[in-house]
């Protein structure tokens, strides 16, 4: 009986697997540029601004584009609407992550960011939201506000480490309560090395550690492992991926160190009785951490350091930059804070909504030089058909986010910084913010936007009240304009700020100055 059972169970599956296969290869796959056999597109893999390029070709193929590099699926959303179509409405399928090698091997883990969905991912999400959630980023505006008046004042002292110090300086009071008291303090060492690590490595999923073929056997690497350096050092320098393989040797041991040094400073808190709130102190005061922080809240606490800290600093560089490259804004932005705030106080986040110039520079630094700019790849865990095309249960899906913010028919001439796009008709444009495309989209969405905006508008707001960003000279005394262009990787960042920053008057000078507590 149960083998006339199994019999037609078999025979089942069998008619349901043609029926399905049958209708996936009736379904055309997205359009892709010409490749070659089994390498596909890996000899036009643009070598430097890869999201431009993407961007570029979506002009020929379309918005949902294919690349095929050695047999993995990539595909490319470039606009908005794809976007939200697929990785947020269709979320259930598409929030999965691909396996991103490289950062594993880098010590990332377990970190959110880079995590399969699933039920750690769910634990992970809950984590990040119990205090990073609105009502918490809320709270944190007292000592972001500290935070960006300490940016202000730094700038003014001709200290340009000053960006980092106020990123580390936010996400660390979030994370262990810390405080950064000075530039010695270990955790700017740790941010050098993550920054290093974030923004010098790459497309994400792009190393060849994550694509090239014979990675796994030449790297002996195993499922959960992590990479097996002394294995991989008698590699020549031109093997595929022996670059990548120093750089997770020399920065390892620091992300690993990420792991525990919150904990360590939050214990030690406990033990001196100087309590201060953080995500840690919550953690550990929780009934089943009274002893000591299990690897998921290590975890979630090293991911909200290297996500929310190189994010934050990067995109304050950007905005300097272009204040830099266009001084006309500072002095629109400046004369509205004089109209609306005056010169008596510094302005802080009761203002916001007063300094509607100051918002849309903000949101055109967002979109003019986008910080995360392939945001992190999504992986889809079914098929799926999308317009009458099949999207293939494990291809990767990059959403576009650089491309979005270029995208004309959004956008009017995109590549300007034109902050006045965002300012209601007629004064303005009316184009939509795009602080709902920066952060990513559906299950995945950046667990730290509302706390993000907030730190990036409080510096921004800082340094408009009581500085004046001049370009630099050099030593010939030619004034330096710098090229704009970014370092590459998950996030991007400028490579060149170089300026003077001076007090805008004597007023605002004392202004900041007098406010050091
Ligand atoms: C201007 C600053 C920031 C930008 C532009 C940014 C952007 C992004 C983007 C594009 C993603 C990928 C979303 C997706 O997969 O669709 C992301 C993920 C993430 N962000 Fe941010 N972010 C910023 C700041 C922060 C901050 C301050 C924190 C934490 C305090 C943070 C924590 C995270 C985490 C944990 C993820 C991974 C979420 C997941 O995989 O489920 N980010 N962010």
């Amino acid at each position: 009986m149960s083998f006339i059972l199994y019999g037609f169970t078999a025979v089942g599956c069998l008619g349901l697997f043609l029926f399905f296969d049958k209708r996936r290869r009736g379904v055309p796959l997205p359009p892709a540029p010409p490749g070659l056999p089994f390498i596909g597109h890996l000899l036009r893999m643009p070598s430097v601004d890869s999201p431009l390029a993407f961007h570029e070709w979506a002009r020929t193929y379309g918005d949902v584009m294919r690349l095929e590099v050695l047999g993995r699926t990539m595909i490319i959303l470039d606009s908005y609407e794809t976007a939200v179509d697929l990785l947020e409405k269709r979320g259930a399928i598409y929030s999965d992550r691909p396996r991103l090698t490289l950062y594993k091997a880098l010590g990332w883990e377990p970190a959110l960011t880079f995590m399969p969905y699933g039920k750690q991912f769910t634990k992970h999400r809950a984590l990040h939201h119990s205090y990073l959630n609105p009502r918490k980023a809320e709270e944190f505006k007292v000592f972001q506000c500290e935070e960006g008046r300490t940016l202000a004042r730094g700038l003014l002292q001709s200290s340009p480490d000053q960006y980092e110090r106020f990123a580390t300086g936010i996400i660390t009071r979030i994370v262990s309560g810390h405080k950064i008291a000075d530039m010695d303090d270990p955790y700017l060492a740790m941010s050098n090395m993550v920054f290093e690590a974030m923004c010098k490595t790459g497309v994400p999923g792009n190393s060849p550690l994550d694509f090239f073929p014979i990675r796994r056997s030449a790297l002996k690497l195993e499922d959960g492992d992590a990479i097996n350096l002394p294995e991989v050092r008698h590699f020549p320098p031109w093997f595929p991926g022996a670059s990548h393989v120093g750089v997770v040797r020399e920065w390892k041991p620091v992300i690993r160190e990420l792991y525990e040094y919150s904990v360590r400073i939050v214990k030690k808190q406990r033990e001196l009785g100087q309590v201060v709130p953080s995500f840690l102190q919550e953690q550990l005061e929780s009934k089943d951490q009274s002893e000591t922080a299990d690897d998921d809240v290590k975890g979630a606490a090293a991911t909200m350091f290297g996500a929310g800290e190189v994010t934050t600093w990067s995109a304050v560089a950007i905005f300097v930059l272009a204040m830099i490259l266009h001084p006309e804004y500072q002095e629109k932005a400046q004369k509205e804070i004089d109209a609306v705030i005056g010169t008596q106080r510094l302005p802080d986040y009761g203002d916001r909504e007063t300094l509607p110039v100051v918002e849309a520079i903000l949101q055109e630094t967002l979109r003019w030089r986008t910080g995360v700019p392939l945001g992190v790849p999504h992986r889809v865990m079914e098929d799926d058909v999308y317009r009458g095309m099949l999207i293939p249960k494990g291809a990767i899906v990059f959403a576009n986010i650089r491309g979005m913010a270029l995208d004309e028919s959004v956008y009017s001439d995109p590549s300007s910084f034109y902050p006045e796009r965002f300012l209601p008709k007629p004064a303005g444009r009316g184009e939509p913010y795009f602080n709902n495309t920066v952060f990513g989209f559906g299950r995945r969405i950046c667990t730290g936007q509302h706390i993000a905006e907030n730190s990036l508008w409080i510096a921004m707001v800082s340094i408009l009240a009581t500085c004046k960003i001049t370009n630099a000279v050099d030593e010939n005394s030619n004034i330096i304009i710098p090229d704009a262009e970014l370092f590459e990787g998950l996030v991007n960042h400028p490579k060149d700020i170089r300026c003077v920053i001076a007090p805008r008057s004597p007023g605002a000078k004392a202004l900041i100055m007098d406010d050091e507590d």
